[in-house]
C-alpha cells in the first residue's frame, strides 16, 4: 500500500435524534476504508462511542474525538483539504491529483463531509471540492467511493490491530472467532 500520512475524516454538524446512524455511519465508514481518525461535533457523543467500541472489538488503529467547532478544525487545518459535495469536480479527474499531493507531502489530509447546509466558507477553504457523481446522495455512500479512489482499493487488504475478534469470510452462515484462538 502506497505510503500516507494521517487521513482525517471531519463530519460537518450533527442533527441529534436525525442524523444519529449517519454520524455514526460516517465514523465507521471512515474506519473501514482506511481513515485514521474521525473528527465530530461535540453533541454526537454516541458516534464516538461506536466507534471506540467496534475499534475495541473489532481493530485498529482508529480513533474518534469530539470537537466543539468542526468549522475551526477546517478554517486552521494545515495540510491539505478534500471536501465532499455533489457540486464538486467528479473524483475520478481529481482523485490522482489528490493522491499524489497527499503522499508526496507529509501533511495529514482532511476529508470533509457536510450533514445540512454547508457554509460557503468550507468551499473557499477546501484544496479540492470532490463530488462523487454530480447528483445528491448521501455522506457516507461519497465518503466510501472517495476513501477507496484514495487509497486505490489497497484499504480493502489492511492488517487490523489489537482486535479481539475477526470476521472469517465464509460462503454461507457467519463465523466470527475470538483472535486469541486463530
Ligand atoms: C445534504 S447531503 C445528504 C443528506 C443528509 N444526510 C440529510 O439527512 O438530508 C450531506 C452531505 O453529503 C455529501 N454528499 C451528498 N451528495 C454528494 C455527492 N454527489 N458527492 C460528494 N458528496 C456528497 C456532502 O458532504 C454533503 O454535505
Amino acid at each position: 500500500m502506497e505510503q500516507f500520512p494521517e487521513v482525517v475524516v471531519c463530519r460537518l454538524g450533527h442533527r441529534p435524534g436525525r442524523d444519529d446512524r449517519m454520524t455514526t455511519h460516517v465514523g465507521l465508514t471512515a474506519r473501514a476504508l482506511g481513515a485514521d481518525r474521525v473528527i465530530f461535533p461535540d453533541n454526537a457523543t454516541d458516534a464516538v462511542e461506536t466507534a471506540e467500541d467496534i475499534t475495541d472489538r473489532f481493530g485498529g488503529p482508529f480513533f474518534a474525538e469530539l470537537v466543539e467547532k468542526p468549522a475551526a478544525v477546517v478554517r486552521n487545518w494545515e495540510g491539505p483539504i478534500a471536501h465532499l459535495t455533489m457540486y464538486g469536480e467528479p473524483v475520478q479527474t481529481v482523485e490522482s491529483e489528490i493522491r499524489s499531493t497527499v503522499t508526496e507531502g507529509d501533511d495529514p489530509l482532511l476529508v470533509v463531509v457536510g450533514a445540512e447546509k454547508v457554509p460557503f466558507e468550507m468551499y473557499e477553504q477546501a484544496d479540492w471540492n470532490v463530488a462523487v457523481t454530480n447528483q445528491p446522495h448521501s455522506e457516507i455512500a461519497g465518503l466510501a467511493v472517495f476513501l477507496d479512489r484514495l487509497f486505490d482499493g489497497d484499504e480493502l487488504d489492511r492488517e487490523w490491530v489489537d482486535a479481539s475478534r475477526r470476521v472469517v469470510p465464509k460462503e454461507t452462515g457467519k463465523l466470527v472467532l475470538p483472535v486469541s484462538e486463530e
